[in-house]
Formats: structure tokens, C-alpha cells, sequence
């Protein structure tokens, strides 16, 4: 197993940095079901699982406009907020709902501690549903930090949302990777010069390999200490 010596206090603990959405937790039925709520109420017809991969990423309000980009129907700023608010106390209503973490996650967590590493999370979902969300799957305590969408005044793929992501949990750029399943996740990794593991499970709308990460997964149990190490040191 791979070892951090512990007597090198200038080291920091290598950083493993999450995505939520699609990354750790399979939120695809409750995200689904609640924009369908709201967009069904302004006379939309409703999306499937394949029109989510095109509208999740930045956010509910972004997704909201996507939604309504999709159909070809046009919506403005003020007629946008109380859509926002529909989806927002709809979604809140039902958490955890039916979302789950993907199979593996927190034994994954637990050998990744266990070799020394610090866990973060970084998300475009807003605090107000991230937080909740994770709390209700029990995972917070596996966190140093966790970031949102409206954390700070940028938001992936903006390599500043990492950055600040890895200063709220006291890691270091040069030793931190970022986990993620679309192109917010790996375009960011890149904008702050890290290496970046894309999950092949989650919500991409292209194949992973066309991001070009530094390195791909389809399951948990490859995410080792030892993968995390190799990809710090190479970089
Ligand atoms: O909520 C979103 O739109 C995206 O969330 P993610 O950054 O955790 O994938
Ligand atoms: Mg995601």
C-alpha cells in the first residue's frame, strides 16, 4: 500500500478532488424527475436521461434554460426565477430521493484515507443542495472541504473553482487530482494544471476519452492510492 511519510511536514497529504454529480453519486432519477416537475408546469413535454447529459452541469438554472433550449421554446430572465424556485423546494423535498453513491465509493474513501490522502469535494450544484444531499447520504465526515457552484464568483470549468476547492482543504495544486465525468470537471482540471481521472459511468455527452484526461476509470476500484500517486508524481 502506498505510504506518505509522516515526519515530512513540508509535504502535503496528496488531495483527491470529487465531482458530485455523476462522479460519486448516480442523481440522474431525482434530477430528472424534479426538472420535469417544473418544466411540465410551464407546458413542456418532459426530458429523458439522454437530453440530461446535454442539460446538467452548471447548475439547476442553467439546466432549467438548457431545458428550454431543448424544446425550442424561449424564456425569459423573470419567468426563469420561478422555475428556479419550483425545481429548487421540489428537489430539496425529496433528497436523498433516489440518489446513490456509485458502487465502491467509500471503500474507495476509506483506502484513500487509510494511505494518508485528504478528500474534497468540488461541485456546480449550489451549496443549498450539495450539503443537504451529502449529509443525507451520510459522507460529509469523509470531507476537508466541499465547494459548490455558488461558492465562489466562478465555478468549474474555471481552474480558480479547484483552486480554492484545494485551499479550503489545505492540500497542495501540485499534489491534488480531480475526479469527474464531464467536460466542466476535466476542462477545470486542465485550466489549474492538474491531472484529471474521468469516470466512464457518469454524464458525459461525449465519450470520456474525447476530454482527454489524464486518465480513465469505470469503476471505483481502480481509483487506488497507489493510481493517485502515479498520477501526482508524473505530473
Ligand atoms: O448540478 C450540476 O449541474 C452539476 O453538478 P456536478 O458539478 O456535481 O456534476
Ligand atoms: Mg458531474
Amino acid at each position: 500500500m502506498a505510504c506518505i511519510n509522516p515526519r515530512n511536514t513540508d509535504v502535503k497529504a496528496p488531495l483527491v478532488v470529487f465531482d458530485l454529480d455523476g462522479t460519486m453519486i448516480d442523481t440522474h432519477a431525482d434530477l430528472i424527475e424534479s426538472l420535469n416537475h417544473t418544466i411540465t408546469s410551464a407546458g413542456l413535454t418532459p426530458v429523458t436521461y439522454e437530453d440530461l447529459t446535454h442539460l446538467v452541469g452548471q447548475g439547476a438554472r442553467v439546466m432549467i434554460r438548457r431545458a428550454f433550449d431543448l424544446k425550442n421554446t424561449p424564456l425569459s430572465e423573470d419567468e426563469l426565477e420561478p422555475l428556479f424556485d419550483r425545481f429548487i423546494a421540489h428537489y430539496k423535498a425529496g433528497m436523498p430521493g433516489k440518489s446513490r453513491p456509485y458502487p465502491g465509493l467509500t471503500a474507495c474513501f476509506d483506502r484513500l484515507k487509510a494511505a494518508g490522502m485528504t478528500i474534497a469535494v468540488c461541485t456546480n450544484k449550489q451549496e443549498t443542495l450539495a450539503l443537504p444531499l451529502l449529509e443525507g447520504l451520510g459522507l460529509t465526515g469523509h470531507f476537508a472541504a466541499i465547494t459548490g457552484g455558488d461558492t465562489f464568483e466562478f465555478r468549474k470549468p474555471d481552474g480558480r473553482h479547484i483552486f480554492g476547492t484545494i485551499e479550503k482543504a489545505g492540500g497542495d495544486p501540485a499534489r491534488s487530482i480531480m475526479i469527474g465525468d464531464s467536460v466542466n470537471d476535466i476542462l477545470a482540471a486542465h485550466n489549474a494544471k492538474i491531472p484529471s481521472v474521468a469516470v466512464s459511468f457518469g454524464y458525459s455527452d461525449v465519450p470520456v476519452a474525447d476530454l482527454n484526461p489524464t486518465t480513465i476509470i469505470d469503476g471505483f476500484d481502480e481509483l487506488t492510492p497507489e493510481l493517485v500517486l502515479r498520477l501526482i508524481e508524473a505530473q
